[in-house]
């Protein structure tokens, strides 16, 4: 049986109640791929949705924005979906404009709203 796509679940502080939201809605789908998330954001996903499983890594602002990037870098995540706070000033930007640039690079598919994550899970 092959192993199924890897999707990157973040969101930032802002956004992870519509996460958890966008979990709860879309559990079905998402139970499909392996998951993969940002610590905080994992932890929210899990609590959300306590049948998924999700592999947290470390926080974004301590690094698992990067852990992600490296992980598409290797072609181990094929998919993100980034809930991005476009009014809040991140000690770690740099972080997140790097990830959005690999995913970007490696031309994998990145939704950065709920809208737009919504309709990437249907096509699925
Ligand atoms: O900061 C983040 C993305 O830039 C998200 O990290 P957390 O899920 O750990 O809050």
């Amino acid at each position: 049986m092959s192993v199924p796509p890897c999707i990157a679940l973040i969101a930032h502080d802002q956004k992870k109640d519509d996460m958890a939201e966008f979990a709860r809605q879309h559990q079905a789908a998402l139970s499909r791929f392996r998951l993969v998330a940002t610590g905080t954001t994992g932890g929210r996903v899990q609590e959300a949705c306590p049948g998924l499983q999700v592999t947290r890594l470390k926080s974004g602002p301590l690094g698992g924005d990067q852990q992600i990037g490296a992980m598409i870098a290797t072609g181990e995540v094929n998919m993100l979906i980034f809930f991005i706070d476009p009014l809040s000033a991140m000690p770690h930007d740099v972080d997140v404009k790097a990830l959005t640039r690999l995913a970007t690079l490696y031309d994998i598919p990145m939704a950065l709203n709920r809208a737009t994550a919504a309709k990437f899970i249907d096509f699925q």
